[in-house]
């Protein structure tokens, strides 16, 4: 279940201040309140107003440059030289005050003031409250929203600089989910006025929640959305996406229906959302209800678990419901969360994966190594891809033309023999006369093969214990089944053991699988960034995991100029039997290399995002319509609940920052030697760009070549990437152009990654 916390607010604080001989302390009483409502923890201020006050005294010139004297000044020095708070100044003064809560750190500190000396010293105060907050064990501190863009550096070396100094606490940056007003320019404050106004105060005042939630947006534009998650994608840059810096999403600010551009916080650390009454509407019962916008947001965002901190809902502002009708709606909203039902429900792949989401495991390497019995175990599990199997011998035999005779069906790569009890099922429901050969190389594997051949199949099959690759069958076989499929596909040499398996093959033959292809995407998730970054060796960022995605966006979508695919896009495809390879005298290949293959895939990525890996699937025809997929778009349709592969993960050492409507173009190999198979993979970005077509003549009564070296137009800060004819020498007399209404697109390089895993360096697949 969600956790779902209380904001108190200064006024609950102050009323709770009422003596009450059954608690110690306010504090202590609204705590026990709030449990008493049903909510799992809450939202506390560390300080308040006389806090406030006294920091503005010291640190801000008075409005009134009469009001200044030197004993202010001294104050302040004596203040930054040992800075701590008075008693009444603090909320919270006890650690079963602060035990399990959520402390927000006073916000109208500017750690990005216009004013230099206003961020130094609103950094002064925020190490003061961290350091008294960390004192009284605090889990996690909400730290004042980011406002002013242009000193957003500014505000995250300070945070980088409380990460390092404050130990075990979680630091959570309150980032509105998008609100352009946030930005306007702060006026100057050197050293007096007022710092810069709060986000609720800014709601409050200038653009009304309410106000501005009945309007449909006419004027946000892409940019302003994502202007929040650009200031915060600095922040986490500068601290290197620390481990204990999160975010906590601030929802006042009405959302846009079109989730695309809110995906983007799926991909980041979002601990907490910040959901205030004001962010309510009323339905047609005058009840507490989100607009659409927010409902779809905060059921995606679910799986995520973040703590929702619900706020003034004891300030009436809806009519019907009162206090505890904001709670049940969220909860209500966790039932109907698609993601967050998905992993309740068993048999789904996400039920299956609790405690497996965004952990990077190893590949399997069946081939190589021996598996455990309780590795094939859990695949028997899946109640689909069995199933899936049987559909497709059964097809197979059904469709088989020579009706009168014994079919011979070959289960290579049998394991503990599933496939061979499927394929005998199939057998029986086709009414086919058969007879099946099963194949396994892993010797433990085979003693349970022989149990169940004793115990069940008895002389409906023979064993035979080897290497599909180099191992002799007595009779050529109809119908060959194999199941060597990895995430990718290829990835557990399915393609290298088949080339051997199919020897076994009638020239009619058929086999299940008949092809796979391997998909990818580029994906964003400073999850899984951190999980492989910050190695010495280049090992674990040139090496692809098996990963059940949850914390991740992947940034590619529909659409684009026709330069661009599709959002997931195929690599490359497998048939068999396969055709045209040059074999040796005992029909093996003489080289692997038919088997390597290159892959150039253009994507649209419509949203800014960082790029940190590529996301693998794979998708496998069987026999006819009958499949296998993980292909997140198709799977439903085609095996629907099949738990047994979680995609695969390429991830990059270095994260790629791109720009929205931007292109990324990914060069992805599968290559091979004698002995090894293994993936290379790169990716460039491109801006495209829209320039004036120059008709370019010689200037005759020129003889400068300012004319050709001066920019003539400035589509983008890399003109240079932009074709300007060469000055072959410089006597040449130069050409100028002739002006022009024609534009056309270009694209201009912004950025490219390394290549990931050359030669096989890092990680490789063993033949
Ligand atoms: C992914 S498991 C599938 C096992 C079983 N068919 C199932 O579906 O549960 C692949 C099996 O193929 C076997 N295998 C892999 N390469 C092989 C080869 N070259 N020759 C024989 N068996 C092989 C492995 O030992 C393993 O038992």
């Amino acid at each position: 279940m969600a956790t779902v916390a209380g904001h108190l607010s200064l006024d609950d604080i102050a009323s709770a201040a009422d003596r009450d001989l059954n608690y110690e302390t306010p504090i202590l009483r609204l705590l026990s309140t709030s449990k008493a409502k049903g909510y799992d923890t809450v939202c506390i201020p560390l300080t308040n107003e006389k806090w406030r006050a006294r920091w503005k005294k010291m640190c801000l010139s008075p409005e009134d440059e009469a009001e200044k004297d030197d004993n202010t000044e001294r104050i302040s020095e004596a203040w930054r030289s040992n800075p701590a708070f008075l008693r009444e100044e603090v909320n919270v003064t006890r650690l079963d005050e602060a035990e399990n809560t959520i402390v927000m750190l006073s916000d109208w500190l500017e750690l990005d003031s216009q004013d230099e000396w206003v961020r130094c010293d609103a950094e002064t105060a925020l190490m003061q409250e961290l350091s008294y907050a960390s004192y009284l064990n605090v889990l996690v501190a909400v730290l004042p929203p980011p406002r002013n863009r242009a000193h957003i550096p500014s505000y995250a070396r300070a945070i980088r600089a409380c990460l390092e100094k404050i130990p075990y606490m979680h630091l959570s940056v309150r980032v509105p989910v998008y609100d352009p007003v946030i930005f306007q320019p702060v006026t100057p404050t050197p050293r007096c006025g007022s710092p810069s106004p709060s986000i609720d105060s800014l709601v409050a005042s200038g653009v009304s929640a309410t106000s501005s939630r009945s309007m449909s947006f006419p004027h946000t534009t892409e940019e302003e959305f994502n202007s929040t998650w650009e200031m915060w994608d600095v922040i986490r840059t500068i601290c290197e996406s620390h481990p204990r810096l999160s975010l906590t999403l601030d929802l006042s600010p009405p959302l846009p229906l079109t989730a695309g551009v809110l995906d983007k916080w799926l991909a980041e650390p979002t601990r907490q959302i910040f959901l205030p009454a004001s962010t309510f509407i009323a339905n047609a019962k005058s009840y507490p209800v989100l607009p659409k916008g927010t409902q779809a947001f905060i059921r995606e965002i679910m799986k995520l678990q973040p703590t929702i901190i619900l706020s003034g809902t004891n300030t009436g502002q809806h009519s019907r419901g009162g206090e505890k009708s904001y709670f049940q709606y969220i909860r209500h909203l966790e039932k109907t969360s698609p993601g967050v039902q998905a992993m309740k429900k068993s048999g789904t792949v996400e039920n299956f994966a609790i405690g497996y989401q965004d952990y990077l495991q190893a590949p399997l390497q069946p081939l190589a190594d021996n598996l455990q019995s309780a590795t094939y175990q859990t695949f028997e599990q899946d109640p689909i891809k069995y199933a899936n199997y049987e559909e497709a011998t059964f097809r197979a035999l059904l469709g088989w033309p020579k009706t009168d005779e014994r079919i011979l069906l070959c289960v290579a790569g049998a394991g503990r023999g599933p496939l061979v009890a499927r394929a005998l099922k199939a057998i029986s429901r086709a009414k086919r006369e058969a007879f099946v050969h099963v194949v396994e190389k892993n010797p433990n594997a085979f003693v349970t093969l022989q149990e169940r051949q004793k115990t069940e199949w008895r002389d409906q099959v023979q064993l035979h214990f080897g290497d599909m690759r180099t191992l002799e069958l007595p009779d050529k076989v109809d119908i060959l089944i194999t199941e060597l499929l990895g995430s990718f596909g290829d990835n557990e040499l399915s393609p290298e053991c088949l080339d051997g398996a199919v020897r076994f093959l009638k020239p009619d033959g058929i086999s299940i699988p008949s092809s796979y292809t391997a998909h990818i995407a580029p994906l964003s998730s400073t999850k899984l960034f951190n999980e492989v970054r910050g190695h010495e060796d280049l090992k674990k960022p040139e090496t692809p995991y098996v990963v059940m995605f949850n914390a991740v966006n992947i940034l590619s979508g529909e659409g684009g100029d026709g330069n661009t695919g599709s959002r997931i896009q195929e690599c490359w495809e497998f048939v068999h039997p396969t055709k045209n390879v040059v074999l040796n005298e005992r029909g093996l290949p003489v080289t692997n290399s038919h088997n390597s293959r290159f892959a150039n895939l253009n994507f649209h990525i419509p949203h800014a995002g960082v790029l940190h890996g590529l996301a693998g699937y794979f998708e496998a025809i069987l026999y006819g319509s009958v499949g296998l997929s993980i292909h997140p778009q198709r799977k439903d349709y085609i095996s629907k609940d099949m738990i047994s592969w979680f995609p695969i993960y390429f991830p990059f050492k270095d994260p790629l920052y791109l720009p929205g409507n931007s292109e990324l173009h990914v060069s992805m190999w599968r290559l091979t030697d004698q002995q090894r198979v293994w993936y290379e993979w790169y990716a460039e970005a491109f801006l495209p760009v829209m320039i004036p077509v120059l008709d370019w003549t010689v200037d005759r009564a020129s003889a400068s070549l300012t004319a050709i070296s001066t920019p003539l137009i400035t589509p983008s800060p890399t003109i240079d990437a932009l074709d300007v004819p060469p000055v072959v020498n410089k006597t040449e007399i130069p050409r100028i152009p002739n002006e022009s209404s024609r534009t056309e697109t270009r694209l201009v390089k912004v950025g490219q990654t390394a290549l990931h895993n050359p030669g096989g360096r890092s990680s490789w697949i063993k033949l």
